[in-house]
């Protein structure tokens, strides 16, 4: 049988990049819109962590297993760091293309260089015999005049990797996961995950 990861997300394409990043280390991933689609975790936390944490607490609870949760979202230097922990429901509801209009609107006349932005991730880790643990991983890039690619989710269309030469929405999967917030925040728990499971 093959392990699993219990991911307290709703969120598919968040799915998507963390089954990236697991299947490679033979882990299946489950998520809430596998088990208990049907609960609301409220985030009511001013930073990434205090989200990640509230969402990987109540599920673990719920469960009474091991979960992982994330937390993230995109901080633009000309905005004062937003959209920030506000970045899912920036423009009112859950909505990728209205949140993505809305920053480039709010982004009009500023100048190439002034455009850097960067993607954070706070991911919690709680269990019924472990201590609750937070890891944050982030990646640097620049926003966009307008969309470029179809893959990955929320802001990746306007978010520009310059590494790499292509938008978040222009890497695969596997790309993506290799650079971005998410990818290097769970490199960080796995390196620590003797440490949190002992
Ligand atoms: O809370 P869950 O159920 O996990 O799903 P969510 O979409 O509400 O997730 P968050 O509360 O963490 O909000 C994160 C938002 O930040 C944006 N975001 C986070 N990671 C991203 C990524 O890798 N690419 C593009 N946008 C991202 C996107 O708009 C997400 O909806
Ligand atoms: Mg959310």
């Amino acid at each position: 049988m093959m392990k699993q990861v219990v991911i307290a997300t709703k969120n598919r394409g968040k799915a998507k990049d963390f089954e990236a990043i697991f299947k490679p280390l033979h882990y299946e991933v489950v998520t809430m819109l596998d088990i208990a689609s049907d609960m609301e975790i409220e985030e009511t936390g001013t930073t990434f962590e205090e989200n990640a944490i509230l969402k990987a607490e109540a599920l673990s609870q719920a469960l009474g297993k091991l979960v992982i949760a994330d937390d993230s979202g995109l901080a633009i230097d000309a905005l004062g760091g937003e959209p920030g922990v506000f970045s899912a429901r920036y423009a009112g509801d859950h909505d990728d293309e209205a949140n993505i209009q809305k920053v480039l609107e709010k982004m009009q006349g500023i100048p190439d260089e002034e455009r850097t932005a960067r993607f954070v991730c706070a991911i919690a880790i709680s269990g019924p015999n472990i201590e609750t643990r937070t890891f944050l991983g982030a990646c640097e890039g620049r926003i966009l005049h307008k969309k470029r690619g179809t893959n990955g989710f929320g802001y990746d269309p306007i978010f520009y990797v310059p590494e790499l030469g292509r938008t978040m929405a222009e890497l695969t999967p596997e790309e993506k996961g290799a650079i971005s917030h998410r990818g290097n925040a769970i490199r960080k728990l796995t390196e620590e995950l003797p440490n949190v499971l002992k």
